[in-house]
């Protein structure tokens, strides 16, 4: 009994140690198995919407830059070769991205802000190239698009430097330079936001492409450097404005170039609804997926991590452009001050004047109310007696003087009907000024309710008569 025991046990204690034995072999395998899957996946991105073209011109250098993956080494920097190439495309508002060269091929990498995306974020250490990234491609997009279906607002924190010349050209209907401007050329961005919407909205148009009349260009923003409209109003009502205008822009025929060094310290929530990233040099590998959204491990073969990409200002105009899970590495043309001005000399002046723009809010707290998230909200209320663009103007109107809107019917009324729907005060504020609304504010919207309801004799009769105060 004792031995039939013995042999029992050892039976069972060898086919523990043969279980542990499969159970680690078979646990490595599982491992390797799914680094491979991982590998296999990034070696092979999706099909990408950005494309290349076999060259028309045959004599370009096809080296690449030493320890700049693909990225040609010396693109060529005349504008004309680039029009030249992009001959081949059949879509409209295409952008130059840049130059690469496979196996002695070389290719111009570029895409449509229509068709292959829409937002733009571009990064890299300073002396990387994104201002002349962005320029080249701002240049070629004016060129070859006329000012009346082609609007750009430059929005440059680095006293324009890069863009001078531009304030004069009719392509140019916003241009903010001084650091008192950049607030309220936002505030501008959203009235035309608003205004569009408006337009779409009375054209019976879901989106901006729908839209068959010509008086409404398609406006390319450019932020130059975004740390320093951070610094004039504030990171949380930067970002909340980023939000909205990223987020509803885009049907309104607005698109946003975004610069910055680095989105490492930025939030993620904006750069959602960014769709391409032009990625040049960093420093630091941990800097790789907040600027391009793909980890420093994720990156398919055909390109290299902006950790990985040479220097400037030897890696001066290398960039990798990302989108999606799939990224190339470029080097892009480099036009320089002559060509630029000769360039600029064929577009047309401006006849009319650029908006003035006034001297910002001084608190960051009163930055456009009338944005996505009140916008959105309004959207959903379910009795619609007032009209809730008017509405989003005139609060954005009075912004500096909200007492001013006890004034207004149409404030009031909309006042009325959302109180009845949400019984709270604080809850009709924050649908009107989004979710930061100042208790200041829910005691306007009291006020407007008492008013409503003991109106003045003069507001009776226009009530009576039907007319909007
Ligand atoms: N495509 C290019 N090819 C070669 N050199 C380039 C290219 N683009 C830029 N450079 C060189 O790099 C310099 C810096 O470029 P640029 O001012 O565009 O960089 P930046 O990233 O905007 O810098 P910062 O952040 O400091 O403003 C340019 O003066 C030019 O000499």
């Amino acid at each position: 009994m004792d031995a039939e025991a013995v042999q029992i046990g050892a039976l069972i204690l060898a086919m523990a140690l043969v279980a542990l034995m499969f159970r680690q072999r078979f646990g490595r395998d599982w491992r390797e198995f799914r680094l491979w899957q991982a590998q296999q996946r990034a070696n092979q991105p999706e099909p990408t919407t950005i494309s290349q073209f076999k060259p028309l011109a045959t004599s370009l250098d096809p080296r690449t830059l030493p320890e700049a993956g693909t990225a040609l080494l010396n693109p060529p920097h005349d504008l004309r070769v680039l029009a030249h190439e992009l001959r081949q495309t059949n879509k409209r508002f295409v952008l130059p991205l840049g130059w690469r060269s496979v196996q002695g091929v070389v290719s111009l990498v570029h895409g449509s802000l229509i068709d292959d995306f829409t937002h733009v974020q571009v990064s890299g250490a300073t002396g990387s190239g994104k201002d002349g990234w962005v320029r080249t491609a701002l240049l070629y997009l004016c060129l070859t698009n006329p000012a009346e279906r082609l609007q750009l607002a430059l929005v440059d924190g680095k006293a324009g430097l890069s863009w001078l010349g531009w304030r004069e050209k009719a392509h140019v209907g916003l241009f903010a330079e001084a650091e008192h401007e950049l607030a309220p050329a936002l505030t501008w961005l959203t009235e035309q936001r608003l205004q569009r919407q408006k337009l779409l909205k009375a054209a019976e148009c879901e989106r901006w492409e729908e839209y068959q009349a010509h008086d409404l260009p398609l406006l390319v923003v450019f932020i130059s450097e975004l740390t320093l409209l951070e610094q004039a109003i504030g990171a949380k009502q930067l970002e909340q404005w980023l939000n909205s205008e990223l987020t509803s822009g885009r049907a309104a025929g607005i698109r946003y170039i975004i610069a910055t060094q680095t989105f490492s310290n930025l939030s993620t929530r904006f750069r959602s609804q960014i769709s391409l990233a032009v990625a040049g040099y960093q420093p630091r590998d941990d800097a790789d997926e907040p600027n391009t959204t793909l980890p420093t491990k994720a990156f398919p073969s055909s390109a290299l991590p902006p950790s990985r990409l040479p220097c400037p200002p030897a890696g001066a105009g290398v960039f990798s452009c990302v989108q999606g899970r799939n990224a190339v590495t470029v080097r892009t043309s480099f036009i320089d001050k002559t060509q630029r001005q000769q360039l600029l000399s064929l577009l047309p002046d401006r006849q009319q004047a650029l908006p003035i723009l006034e001297v910002a809010p001084t608190k960051a707290a009163s930055l456009p109310i009338a944005t996505e998230q009140p916008l959105i909200a309004l959207a959903q209320t379910p009795s619609q007696s007032y009209n809730r663009y008017d509405l989003a103007q005139l609060l954005l109107q009075y912004l500096n003087r909200p007492d001013q809107l006890l004034d207004s019917e149409l404030f009031r009324n909309a006042c009325s009907i959302e109180y009845k729907r949400l019984r709270s005060y604080a809850g009709v504020a924050r649908l009107f000024w989004g979710k930061d609304a100042a208790p200041n504010k829910s005691r306007l919207i009291k006020q407007a309710l008492e008013r409503q309801a003991n109106p003045n004799e003069q507001e009776m009769l226009a009530n009576l008569l039907g007319t909007v105060a």
